[in-house]
C-alpha cells in the first residue's frame, strides 16, 4: 500500500507547567484543546496521530484519531517528532502542538497545496515569523528523519537551530496565520482568548 501523502503528530507529552493543569485537556469555548487541533488536522490530513506517554487520558477526547505510546517521554519536541516520524509511513508529516486554539483548517488546506511545489532537496516547510520558525504548526518530510537523528547526535535538541543548518522552504506568515499561530501556555494567555473569543473556525 503506498504511504499516506500528509499525516498530522500532535504532541501532547509537555509538562504543562506554565498552566498547572494539563493543557491538552482544557476546554476552549466548550472544546478540549486537543479536540480543536485533532479537528483542524482531519480537515488536511490523511491519518492524525497524537503522540503522548498518557494515552488513556486521551481515550475520550473526540475526533478521529489514533494514540501513539511515548515511551522515552519528556525529551523535548525534537525527540517526540523523530519518534513519530519512525513510527509513521508518510510522505509529509504536519507536526502540531496541542494547544493551539486558533487553528484554521482552510490555512492549513492552503499550505497543503504548496507542498507539491517545494525542491525535493528541502526538509521541511515551515510558518517563518521574523527571524523565527514556527515548528510546531510545520510540515517535514520523512526522509527529515536521517538529518534530525545525525544532529540529536551532537547533543542538540533544538528544533529552531535544526532549522537553520537545513533546506527548509519557509512559509510567509501575515496577520491572520500569526494569530492561528499564537499558543495557550499560561492561565493568563486562556483569559485573553476567552476574552477575546477564538476565531477558530471549529
Ligand atoms: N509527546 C511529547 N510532546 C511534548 C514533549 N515536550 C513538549 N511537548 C508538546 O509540545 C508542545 C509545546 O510544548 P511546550 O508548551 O513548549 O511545553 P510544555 O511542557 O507543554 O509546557 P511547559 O511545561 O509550560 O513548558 C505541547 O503540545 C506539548 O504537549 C515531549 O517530550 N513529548
Amino acid at each position: 500500500m503506498a504511504d499516506d501523502f500528509l499525516v498530522a503528530l500532535i504532541l501532547a507529552g509537555g509538562r504543562s507547567s506554565r498552566m498547572g493543569r494539563d493543557k491538552a485537556l482544557i476546554p476552549v469555548a466548550g472544546v478540549p484543546l486537543l479536540r480543536r487541533v485533532v479537528e483542524a488536522a482531519g480537515s488536511c490530513c490523511q491519518q492524525v496521530y497524537v503522540l503522548t506517554p498518557w494515552p488513556e487520558r486521551y481515550q475520550a477526547v473526540g475526533g478521529s484519531y489514533n494514540l501513539l505510546m511515548e515511551t522515552n517521554p519528556g525529551q523535548g519536541p525534537m525527540v517526540a517528532l523523530a519518534t513519530g516520524l519512525s513510527q509513521i509511513d508518510c510522505v509529509w508529516l504536519l507536526l502540531l502542538a496541542c494547544d493551539l486554539p486558533q487553528l484554521q483548517p482552510d490555512i492549513l488546506r492552503g499550505w497543503k497545496e504548496q507542498l507539491t511545489l517545494v525542491p525535493p532537496s528541502h526538509l521541511a516547510m515551515i510558518p517563518r515569523h521574523g527571524s523565527r520558525w514556527e515548528p510546531l504548526c510545520g510540515f517535514y518530510r520523512h526522509q527529515a528523519l536521517e538529518s534530525l537523528q545525525e544532529f540529536m547526535a551532537t547533543v542538540e535538541r533544538s528544533l529552531q537551530r535544526w532549522l537553520d543548518q537545513v533546506p527548509v522552504t519557509p512559509i510567509s506568515v501575515g496577520t491572520v496565520e500569526s494569530q492561528m499561530l499564537l499558543n495557550c501556555n499560561t492561565p493568563e494567555d486562556l483569559r485573553a482568548i476567552a476574552s477575546e473569543g477564538t476565531s477558530a473556525n471549529l
